[in-house]
């Protein structure tokens, strides 16, 4: 077991963690996650030993690392650093081979043994291809692999690595998370350095998050990840979803349009258009809402990630009038609605009555709204602020009136249809 307490660590007159403490269990994977210059690397320096700190002590196994010396503390500790300096014209597999430094004496030939954990720990790095290329001709991507190899072959209980993925292709990135999972299902314990949120939640136990130099939360992904958390620590609005992929948190920052809406919007309609809507308005700083939409929809996701309230109904089932009562509370204080994506004739019909609603560009109304002007969603902030067209004089026929920018195409609106007929 890994244990920090209060560590404080002064680097170039500035403190760089201060006050950090967190236990990691034998056998857990914890990802480090936080912004550029959070400390992640200091604190992995600090559990390696290579750094000792102005105070506060790390612990493995009840030992402080710093009072380890190097050789047991090789034993019990591996360590992929982010930069590996590795200038000489050492083969591949003379650098794994390194690894079993510890497990021998000074003067010791490597034994058949040690070969064979070298050959192993090549073979799940899938470098062997290489092995035998000089370390300074193979790819940054390459190198990184090759000293994963170089831990693995440490057989330390203990694995500490920093952007073990930075440099890795998609495959790579995978095959090496996965690796490094297998190994913790065997017993070993790993905490690793790692930028992208959603691989770090899609493979750690627990994640530690780090921001100006403190904890600021700790816990499995999901908790660590909501959307106010990760926008306080990296100063970025991003959507957190559940990928339906993977089942683990996503985490998707947010472009910030050039334009800004502080308004109430709802959002009508289906699919990754209207899904994309949703969030754009909300990393605009609208408060949006949105609904009717069938359950699992992609507005649905994009709704929950971006913490908007959404209407949702069982799929393949109409709206009924519980849930368009349900749409009328919620969108009826929203300044007006917009029609986006695929929009279901039900679930236009179940706004209230008097709600004014553009029709985005490239969305697919059904037949019986005649859409002539529609908006840019950057029009928004102009159509709230000029105050919403109302549109109560529209076609009673329609299924529900469509107000658009120009007031003399609301006199050419007719609808027609039996909601029933629309699918949704
Ligand atoms: N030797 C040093 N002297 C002075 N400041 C340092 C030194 N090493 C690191 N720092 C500072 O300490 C802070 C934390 O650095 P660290 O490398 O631990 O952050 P990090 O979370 O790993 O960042 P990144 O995500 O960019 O790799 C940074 O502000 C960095 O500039």
């Amino acid at each position: 077991m890994i244990r920090v307490e209060d560590l404080t660590v002064s680097l170039g007159g500035t403190d760089v963690l201060d006050g950090v403490s967190m236990a990691v269990d034998d056998g857990e994977f914890v990802g480090l996650v936080g912004p550029n210059g959070a400390g992640k690397t200091t604190l992995l320096r600090c559990l390696s030993g290579v750094l000792s700190p102005d105070d506060g002590v790390v612990t493995v196994d009840g030992d402080a690392v710093g009072s380890l010396g190097a050789r047991e503390s090789s034993r019990r500790i591996a360590v992929v650093p982010q930069d590996t300096q590795l200038a000489f014209d050492f083969s591949v597999r003379d650098v794994v081979a390194m690894g079993r430094t510890p497990h021998r004496g000074r003067f010791d030939r490597a034994t058949s043994e040690d070969r064979d954990v070298v050959d192993r720990a090549m073979d799940r790095t899938e470098v062997m291809r290489f092995a035998d290329k000089a370390i300074t001709a193979v790819s940054g991507g390459e190198r990184q692999r090759v000293v994963l190899a170089r831990a693995l072959a440490q057989e330390a209980p203990v694995l500490l690595l920093d952007e073990p993925t930075a440099s890795l292709d998609v495959n790579h990135q995978i095959r090496t998370l996965d690796l490094v999972a297998d190994l913790v299902e065997d017993g070993r314990t790993a905490v690793a350095a790692i930028h992208d949120l959603s691989l770090a939640a899609r493979y750690c136990d627990r994640l530690v998050l780090l921001a100006d130099g403190g904890v600021v939360a700790a816990g499995p992904p999901e908790r660590v990840l909501e959307r106010a958390t990760v926008a306080d620590a990296f100063d970025a609005d991003a959507a957190v979803v559940d990928d339906p992929v993977t089942g683990t948190p996503a985490v998707t920052p947010l472009s910030a349009p050039a334009w800004s809406l502080d308004a109430h919007v709802h959002v009508v309609g289906t699919g990754a258009q209207a899904g994309r809507v949703v969030t754009t308005l909300a990393a605009a700083g609208a408060t949006v809402t949105a609904g009717p939409v069938p359950d699992g929809d992609a507005v649905a996701t994009a709704a929950t990630g971006v913490e908007a309230s959404v209407v949702t109904v069982p799929a393949f089932q109409g709206v009924d009038e519980a849930t368009a009562r349900t749409v009328a509370d919620l969108a009826g204080p929203a300044a007006c609605a917009v029609a986006a994506g695929i929009v279901p004739a039900a679930a236009l019909s179940a706004l209230p009555d008097a709600m004014p609603t553009y029709a985005i560009r490239d969305a697919t109304l059904p037949d019986a709204v005649h859409a002539g002007d529609r908006i840019g969603l950057d029009d928004l902030p102009t159509i709230v602020a000029d105050g919403v067209r109302g549109n109560a004089a529209a076609n009673d026929d329609a299924i529900r009136p469509i107000a658009f920018r120009d007031d003399t195409a609301t006199t050419d609106r007719r609808g027609a249809s039996d909601p029933q007929t629309t699918d949704d």
